[in-house]
Formats: C-alpha cells, sequence, structure tokens
C-alpha cells in the first residue's frame, strides 16, 4: 500500500536537472579523495568539515564549494564521483539526470580535460548500461570568468561534443548579469547545445529577463526571485519556461528566511513550470527527495502538487521527446495508483 505521501515522494519517477558534481562530494569521499592524491585539508574530521557548512550566502558557500574541488584531480577521480551521484540517484527514483561540473576550476590546476571528461563520461555511459536510469552531462562554466576562457572551453569539447546534451553556467551572481555572455551562447546554440543558465537566484529579475532576452536560453536555473516581479511571473507562465529550482539551497544560503516562505507553491499554482531539485545536496543538506519531502512538510504541498512537480522535471530535462512522454505518463500512473490506494 503506498499511502503515505513520503512513500509517494519516494517512488514517484522525477528528473534531476539541477545538480552540480562538484558539490555531491561527500565529506567521506571528499576526506577519501584528499588522502588518495596527498591533498592536505584544514578540517581535522568529516565532523569538522560537516560543521563548517554554514553559510551567509552564494558566496561564501562558493569559496568552501571551490576549495573542496581541489580533491578531484585523476580521471578516476571524476568516475567515482559520478557513479557515486548515479548510484544516490537509482535509490531515489531518478530516472532521468542532468548533471553539470565545471571543468575551470580544474583545468586551471593542471587537470588535463581529458581526465575529467573520460571520468565523467564513463560512469554516466556504465551506469546507462548497467541500470534504467538516462543521464546526461551538461558543460557549465563559470560567469566570474572572461568569455573568452568560456568560448576557447566551448572548442576545446569538441571530441567529446556527441556525449554533452548541453552547456550552462554558474557562480557568484550579484555583479555578473548574464549578457556578457551572449556569445558563448550563441556560439553553443550553433554547434547544436541544449541551454540552461542560473539566473534570479540571488540576482535581480532583470538577470532572468536578460538571459531570456539576451541569452535566449531553454531554462533557468533557481528563477526564484521572479515572485518579486508579476509580469515576469506571467511571463514564465505563458512561455512555460523551465525553472529548475533548489529549495535547500535557497534555505541554507539564506535566499529565503524559512522554507515556508519559499516561493516554490505560488510559483505552481500560478502555472510556471517549477521543478525541484538538489543543487550541492551534502553542502545542503539533502538530494532530492529530502528536498521534496521538506517542501511537502513547509509548504503543506499535497500528491498532486508532488506529481505536477514530477512531470514538469521531465518536461523540462533535455531528454528525447518520447522518453519525456513515457515519462510524464508514468507520473500520472503513479498518482492514480496512490490516490486509489488511499
Ligand atoms: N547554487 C549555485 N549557484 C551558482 N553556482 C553554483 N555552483 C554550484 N552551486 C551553485
Ligand atoms: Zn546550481
Amino acid at each position: 500500500m503506498m499511502n503515505h505521501i513520503r512513500e509517494f515522494i519516494g517512488t514517484v519517477p522525477k528528473a534531476e536537472l539541477h545538480m552540480h558534481l562538484e558539490g555531491s562530494l561527500e565529506p567521506e569521499m571528499l576526506f577519501r579523495l584528499a588522502k588518495r592524491n596527498k591533498i592536505a585539508l584544514r578540517w581535522s574530521s568529516e565532523e569538522a568539515l560537516l560543521a563548517a557548512y554554514e553559510f551567509e550566502n552564494l558566496e561564501d558557500f562558493l569559496a568552501l564549494y571551490f576549495e573542496g574541488c581541489r580533491v578531484l584531480v585523476t580521471e578516476k577521480d571524476f568516475y567515482d564521483v559520478t557513479a557515486a551521484y548515479l548510484a544516490k540517484a537509482n535509490e531515489q527514483s531518478v530516472r532521468r539526470v542532468e548533471l553539470f561540473l565545471g571543468p575551470q576550476s580544474f583545468t586551471e590546476r593542471g587537470v588535463p580535460l581529458g581526465a575529467i571528461m573520460d571520468g565523467v563520461l564513463g560512469a554516466i555511459a556504465d551506469a546507462q548500461s548497467s541500470s534504467a536510469i538516462s543521464a546526461a552531462y551538461i558543460l557549465s562554466v563559470h560567469r566570474h570568468r572572461p568569455v573568452e576562457d568560456a568560448l576557447r572551453l566551448l572548442e576545446s569539447i569538441g571530441p567529446w561534443s556527441e556525449h554533452i546534451v548541453g552547456v550552462g553556467m554558474g557562480g557568484p551572481e550579484v555583479g555578473y548579469p548574464p549578457g556578457r555572455f551572449r556569445p558563448f551562447y550563441l556560439k553553443a546554440k550553433a554547434l547544436g547545445y541544449r541551454t540552461t543558465v542560473h539566473a534570479g537566484e540571488e540576482g535581480p529579475p532583470a538577470y532572468i529577463r536578460e538571459a531570456l532576452d539576451m541569452l535566449s536560453v531553454e531554462r533557468i536555473d533557481h528563477g526564484v526571485t521572479a515572485c518579486h516581479d508579476s509580469a515576469l511571473m506571467e511571463r514564465l507562465a505563458a512561455e512555460q519556461t523551465p525553472l529548475t529550482v533548489c529549495p535547500l539551497s535557497n534555505l541554507r544560503l539564506k535566499g529565503v528566511p524559512s522554507l515556508e516562505a519559499h516561493p516554490l507553491k505560488t510559483m505552481l499554482d500560478r502555472g510556471l513550470r517549477v521543478s525541484v531539485h538538489s543543487d550541492d545536496p551534502p553542502y545542503f543538506g539533502g538530494y532530492v527527495n529530502e528536498n521534496l519531502e521538506a517542501c511537502c512538510a513547509a509548504l503543506s504541498l499535497s500528491a498532486e502538487d508532488i506529481a505536477a512537480l514530477a512531470r514538469n522535471s521531465f518536461l523540462g530535462s533535455f531528454a528525447p521527446p518520447d522518453e519525456i512522454m513515457h515519462s510524464v505518463d508514468a507520473v500520472n500512473r503513479h498518482l492514480d495508483l496512490f490516490l486509489a490506494e488511499r
């Protein structure tokens, strides 16, 4: 009997569209990789590292996140972190995964691009052949670096382009409006990549408009500050722009004072194509199911709301259209079963 909403959240098929591999390093793995690569850490134990996960804002978090990136060095490291995340996703009934990783943090320290790509893409290929999961890699660039560096990276990934579904951009937001990256997004589109960008996490609604108008991206990562601009909310609903919302991330980075104050439910009720994701799970206290459970409790989400979020996660994905259609059907069947058993 599937009569409990928590079980419904755990078992409903869903897509994880907003998860940074660098941010998926659990403290245990971070320590293990540091030891393997003989990299000194400034924390004495996993517990001490966990205790450092207290952030005032995005920049504060990113400093620790980039510090953690130092332990990823070899192809095997990139393989292991990707494989560990995909195993976790499988356990959470995640059927489609689109993973971010930003090579610039590593190549600037001399890690060969081939080690990064072969590690990440190798783990994705192995997971796809050994489980039912559908997975893809999204190349992420940093908005605080020169656009020329991002353009060069786009050329360098040529040998792996067939296995890269799209491009995205993250990093500190305020003071870095997205329009500067128009040449990068135009080139990426011309090369056939799907497009997404972090916007409206801490930045104003104007950054979301700029992302839509100047970068013509297909989806927006976060997008939560749109709730302060009713005309933009209407536009996002009319255009059905997918927004990959990360509630526990917003809470831990103090974008919202409490989960009860999170705009997720309002956005859903206004017809926006919002879905729920985990961003950097160990840093923010949960994978996708924990995010959904926390929102369910704080915002009194119904099974219909959870199903709408799961449906939106597939509709916003870069998976082939027939895979999206089958996944949406699977969500609907799962909801029918839950409602019939209740
Ligand atoms: N929440 C976030 N915002 C921007 N860049 C990121 N990189 C990893 N997590 C991020
Ligand atoms: Zn993110």
